[in-house]
């Protein structure tokens, strides 16, 4: 039976832009979202995150009245589960807002649709939502694994790379992973409605290990590259120059240091790893402190610079001003979600007396949580009068400086930018 409507609960950076492919495809798109700004701003056309790319599908989409967003499930063939999945307390998955959306969908199933959960979710998680919706509907057989029911269940993970979702929305390969066989053909047969990648078939646990496994790597990879940045700056050692010489090895490939880990996924996701496995996972747990613990070091040498710069030249703290070079949490978007970059600027201009800028080509105002404590500026008037520059984020426009502009002799470059 092919899929005539799909739903889509959740729609921000990830099912948005999944619900607008699959109308661009010519399928009926019912999203649903609590966020009635969200669903009124799209079913406007607009869009009410930042993607490139993402405004002109869903604007035409809506326009050819494939997609319609909604604040209440409605029936459909196949729905996508794509809502938060944060950590509460000490690191533990909250799974309430899948509960939630679990709970939302269930009057409305019918034998023969298919449930899909995209959100990153701890190991189990898909087996949960299945009970969940058992419980609330135990007039309809649902799979175990092992047994088919009369509705289809998969965990399917998301990896597309905020910046480039409309394109790894297409290309990426898709772990498909079923409560049954049965489920993951059903899924693979709806991501092929728009899929180039190919769909590769496990089970639920395993599917959600996998995006677990792909983000902690990444960031165990980043946490030696940061460790690395500490002990090169004991050693007085380039450690760009030092990550690019042993990546010259055939089979090394060492990720950039930097002033933390931000986004709201690999420094989230490896917690979920450990929150299961306290005892083994003390690899990703020690990566996971080692990257949480970047930007208190990067405060740490900025207040260092400040001390030789007031013994330099014979002023008063309240006298210096320091610019911070970047707030977004990876260089060339404007997302300053979960950003290592905002925690040091805001440190910075909570701790320092003097005047706080901030340069961000990115945005048009600074975040509230500044209040009136730093200001923004532009690139040439901080690289003109601040005394001290803090490099945060390698946007193109920052590396595109030429280096002569650059005078200051108090300097702390998390990037590698003005080495
Ligand atoms: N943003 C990313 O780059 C990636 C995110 N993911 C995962 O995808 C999931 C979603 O992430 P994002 O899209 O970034 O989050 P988001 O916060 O941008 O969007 C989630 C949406 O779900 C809505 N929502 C919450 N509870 C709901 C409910 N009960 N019913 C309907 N809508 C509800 C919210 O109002 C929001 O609009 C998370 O598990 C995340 O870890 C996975 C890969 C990449
Ligand atoms: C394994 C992997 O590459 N996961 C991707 C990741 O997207 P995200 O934009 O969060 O990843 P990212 O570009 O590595 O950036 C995360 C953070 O890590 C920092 N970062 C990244 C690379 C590096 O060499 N050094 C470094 O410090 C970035 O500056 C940023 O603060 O997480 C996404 C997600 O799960 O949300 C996932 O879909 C994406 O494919």
């Amino acid at each position: 039976m092919s899929f005539t409507t799909i739903s889509v609960i959740g729609l921000g950076y990830i099912g948005l832009p999944t619900a607008a492919v699959f109308a661009s495809r010519g399928k009926k798109v019912i999203g649903v979202d609590i966020n009635s700004h969200a669903v009124d701003t799209i079913n406007r056309g607009n869009i009410h995150i930042v993607e490139p790319e993402l405004g002109d599908v869903v604007r035409e989409a809506v326009q050819q009245g494939n997609l319609r967003a909604t604040t209440r499930p409605e029936a459909a063939d196949a729905f996508l589960i794509a809502v938060p999945t944060p950590f509460v307390d000490d690191h533990q998955p909250d799974l309430r807002y899948v509960q939630a959306a679990a709970l939302a969908i269930a009057p409305v199933l019918k034998a023969g649709d298919l449930v899909i959960l995209e959100s990153t979710s701890p190991v189990g998680a898909t087996e949960q939502m299945t009970q969940w919706l058992a419980d609330a509907r135990p007039d309809l057989r649902f799979p175990q694994p092992g047994n088919d029911g009369d509705v289809f269940i998969a965990y399917c993970p998301e990896r597309v790379l905020p910046g480039k979702v409309m394109i790894e929305l297409l290309e990426n390969d898709r772990v498909i992973g079923g409560i049954t066989p049965a489920c993951s053909a059903r899924a693979s047969e709806l991501y092929r409605i728009f899929l180039q990648g190919e769909c590769v078939e496990t089970n639920a646990r395993t599917a959600e290990m996998c995006k677990l496994t792909e983000n902690s790597f990444r960031d165990v990879n980043i946490a030696f590259a940061n460790e690395l940045s500490l002990i090169c700056a004991e050693q007085g050692i380039d450690v760009w120059e030092l990550i690019a010489l042993a990546n010259r090895h055939p089979r090394v490939n060492i990720l950039q240091p930097g002033p933390g880990v931000g986004g709201h996924c690999i420094a989230v996701d490896p917690w979920f790893i450990v929150a299961q496995n306290p005892q083994q996972a003390r690899l990703i747990r020690t990566a996971r402190e080692v990257n949480d613990a970047k930007p208190g070091w990067v405060l740490d040498r900025v207040k260092q610079s400040l001390a030789e710069c007031l013994t330099a030249s014979g002023k008063r703290a309240s006298d210096i001003t320091i610019a911070c070079f970047g707030l977004a949490f990876k260089p060339n978007i404007d997302d300053l979600r979960e950003s290592p970059a905002m925690t040091v600027a805001q440190r910075i201009a909570e701790w320092h007396s003097g005047s706080t800028w901030v340069v961000e080509p990115h945005i048009a105002e600074l975040p509230s949580r500044f209040a009136d404590r730093a200001t923004l500026v532009a690139t040439p008037e901080a690289l003109q009068h601040a005394d001290i520059l803090v490099m945060l984020v390698d946007h193109a426009q920052f590396r595109a400086i030429d280096g002569s502009q650059v005078t200051q002799p108090w300097i702390v470059d998390t990037k590698g930018v003005w080495r």
